[in-house]
């Protein structure tokens, strides 16, 4: 514990509207201590939002139609730097408990997710500064030699990253059989490759691509993404499901009905529950699908359960559905539902929550992949969060645009650094019994 009169103390708290990568305006925040170490975060913002995330603070009326944060930048001048000035920022969990009391809020409505956040992230940045460590060793006292997570990289993007030309969301290259990092992003970046010729095959621009880089192309069917990713595997000169599988983020309450059913507008028709599970059943038979992202609606948690019930061997991730809480995911662990969870710090707004999150997962054997957003920003932290928080997987976005690169390239960094001194995670990180 530190004294009174630390130089770990946090002295300033300097915040501003910045942009995020997909132009809309979000958060920058530094946080300086007494010592003179800093951190500087820009956070970012989903479009594929939750209901069970926090909220994100925007204006409302004008600047830029509603979508300004001043507001929210505000909040952090006024109130958020009081309420932590003076305190050590070594201390997150007091830093972040002092944050969640100034807003008084269980969703942080009054303030902004997106103000506490910042400030809560901006104080692990300058903290790791002031311990002059890089971030990922400053996290993680396990003891153990750094755990660089398996890779999830996108590769065909639908729903609301792609002006829904598919009804999925993503559709995603997982390199389970490479040995390191480098190995990994390669091999992803040869299947990125060969997925793009075979789109120009098909008459496909294979130059347009999404929110988060993704290709984005008009095919019959939401199964036909994952074939073309499949055919892509191959292209490449690799083994599908062995080299590199499939992982798929349906984001499926993007598209579930108020009455249970499931709408596919490019195939122009309606699913039950049980139709849709014995469809993404058969896509677990006929592609070498190793993870899958809500597959269902985030308020369905009987289907969840009888998902799970159904596809044991699966990664079954819940992103909308767990939304980065630990009251939800207590439920998901007590009711058999799902078995992995994506962690992204803005759905829970301190880091300390979304560290407890990780910790609770992995206790109780679900798989964590640590994850950015559709709207994300020039920040690299993700990686260090991933590693240090030995979570295993990451999934940042396609391997193009530089608010992906950013992250990528971080991972790259610390992986050709560390070399034999680290341990790639490979597909053992996965969840999901496998025999
Ligand atoms: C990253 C995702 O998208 P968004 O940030 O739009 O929720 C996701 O759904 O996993
Ligand atoms: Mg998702």
């Amino acid at each position: 514990m530190a004294s009174a009169t630390s130089t770990s103390q946090i002295s300033g708290v300097f915040a501003w509207e910045a942009l995020d990568s997909r132009g809309r305006p979000t958060v920058g925040c530094e946080v300086t201590l007494r010592s003179g170490a800093r951190g500087e975060v820009v956070v970012p913002s989903g479009a594929s939002t939750g209901t069970y995330e926090v909220h994100e603070r925007r204006d409302g009326g004008e600047p830029y139609g509603g979508f300004g944060v001043r507001q929210a930048v505000r909040a952090v001048v006024d109130v958020l730097a009081p309420a932590v000035h003076g305190l050590d920022a070594h201390e997150q969990e007091t830093v972040d408990a002092a944050l969640v009391d100034a807003d008084g809020t269980a969703n942080l409505s009054r303030l902004g997710g997106n103000a506490v956040l910042a400030v809560s992230l901006a104080t692990l940045l300058a903290a790791a500064d002031d311990a002059g460590l890089p971030l990922y060793r400053y996290l993680d006292d396990s003891g153990l030699p750094p755990l660089l997570p398996l890779p999830m990289v996108n590769i065909v993007s639908g729903g609301a990253h792609a002006g829904r030309l598919l009804d999925i969301q993503d559709v995603l290259a997982v390199p389970v059989g490479a040995t390191e990092t480098a190995q990994a992003i390669e091999w992803v970046w040869r299947v990125r490759t060969a997925t793009g010729e075979l789109l120009e095959q098909q008459g496909e621009q294979a130059s347009l691509v999404a929110d988060e880089g993704g290709l984005a192309a008009h095919l019959p069917t939401n199964a036909a993404a994952l074939d073309l990713v499949t055919r892509a595997i191959e292209r490449a000169g690799l083994r599908p499901g062995t080299d590199v599988a499939l992982a798929v983020d349906l984001a499926a309450s993007q598209f579930a009905l108020p009455n249970g059913r499931y709408r596919l507008a490019i195939e122009d028709r309606e699913v039950s529950r049980d139709e849709w599970l014995d469809e993404v059943t058969r896509w677990c038979h006929e592609f070498p699908v190793v993870s899958l992202e809500d597959v269902l609606s985030e308020d369905d948690w009987a289907g969840w359960v009888e998902l799970t019930r159904r596809l044991p061997h699966v990664q079954l991730l819940g992103d909308d559905l767990f939304a980065t809480h630990l009251s939800r995911l207590d439920e998901g662990i007590g009711r058999g539902a799902g078995n992995a969870i994506l962690v992204k710090p803005n759905q829970t707004g301190t880091v300390s929550r979304a560290q407890r999150v990780v910790q609770r997962a992995l206790e109780s054997g679900y798989a964590c992949v640590v994850s950015a957003r559709s709207g994300d920003t020039e920040d690299s932290y993700l990686a260090d969060l991933a590693i240090g928080w030995r979570a295993g997987q990451i999934k940042v976005g396609s391997l193009t645009r530089s608010e992906r690169t950013a992250k990528w390239n971080r991972l790259l960094r610390i992986a050709a650094e560390l070399g034999d001194r680290a341990t790639f995670a490979s597909r053992q990180a996965l969840g999901g019994r496998r025999p």
